[in-house]
């Protein structure tokens, strides 16, 4: 896994996404507006003209590869490509994860066209996605160790209408490396889709306390 460092500051970090971010609210809202258009076919193909050349403004300087994940030097994780919470990525759905005392995670999101699966539901694959991040959130933010889901399984206990949903999701046990926990989607009539996952520490990750000791060296080593 890359475990890349950045020099940034919380400063350039915050100017960068003061630019980026409204970047992306654009693009997500351009991939509703391809969904829901209904203007005339000329009209498209000068939309396409301009969004090539947009295309091709951006490409003038790339990352190669994916955006990875890098670390600031007081170890947060910038998952700015992510496909569930990515700052930079416009396809994924605009999920902005809260951390509880309790080490519970919770979330509000409105899922859009973008997401459908049966007419005017939200697609199974996004559900899963969603709850699998919150997990792994959850148990991560909440252990302070990075986890990966060994297994995850999904109930859908009903439909799950596109529009305004709740996520929520807590750890509720723990065996050696392995952490088990529970999360849920409910619209306003309550749970739609809920979610068992194995979150597994891998054994070659840095532990808790090695990742407090590299934490406070790393800010020591940048004051
Ligand atoms: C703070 C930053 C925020 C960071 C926030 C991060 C949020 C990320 C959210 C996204 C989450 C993802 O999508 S993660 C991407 C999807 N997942 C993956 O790609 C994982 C691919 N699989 C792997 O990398 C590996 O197989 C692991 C890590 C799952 C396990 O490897 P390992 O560490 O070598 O495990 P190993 O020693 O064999 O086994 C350890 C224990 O776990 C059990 N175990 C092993 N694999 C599994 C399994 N798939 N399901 C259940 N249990 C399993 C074993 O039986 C054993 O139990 P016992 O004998 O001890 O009882």
């Amino acid at each position: 896994m890359d475990f890349r460092l950045t020099d940034m500051t919380d400063d350039e970090i915050a100017q960068e996404l003061s630019v980026v971010e409204p970047l992306t609210d654009s693009v997500r809202d351009l991939i509703d507006a391809v969904i829901r258009t209904e203007v005339d076919d000329d009209v498209l193909i000068a939309a396409r003209e301009q969004i090539d050349a947009v295309v091709t403004s951006l490409r003038g300087n790339q990352k190669p590869g994916s955006y990875g994940v890098p670390f600031t030097r007081k170890l947060h994780g910038m998952p700015y490509g992510n496909a569930a919470v990515g700052k930079r990525n416009a396809i994924a759905p605009p999920l902005r994860v809260e951390h509880h005392d309790d080490g519970s995670a919770t979330s509000e999101v409105v899922l859009g066209a973008a997401y459908e699966g049966p007419a005017g539901l939200v697609h199974g694959g996004i559900s899963a996605m969603l709850l699998d991040q919150l997990l792994g959130e959850v148990v991560s933010v909440s252990q302070g160790v990075p986890c990966f889901t060994g297994t995850l399984t999904v109930k859908y206990l009903r439909p799950t209408p596109l529009g305004p949903l709740s996520l929520r999701a807590e750890t509720t046990g723990s065996e050696g490396r392995k952490f088990f926990v529970h999360a849920e989607i409910s619209d306003a009539e309550g749970p739609t889709v809920t979610a068992e996952g194995i979150m597994i520490s891998p054994a070659n990750m840095p532990r808790h306390e090695e990742l407090k000791r590299l934490r406070a060296e790393l800010a020591a080593s940048a004051e």
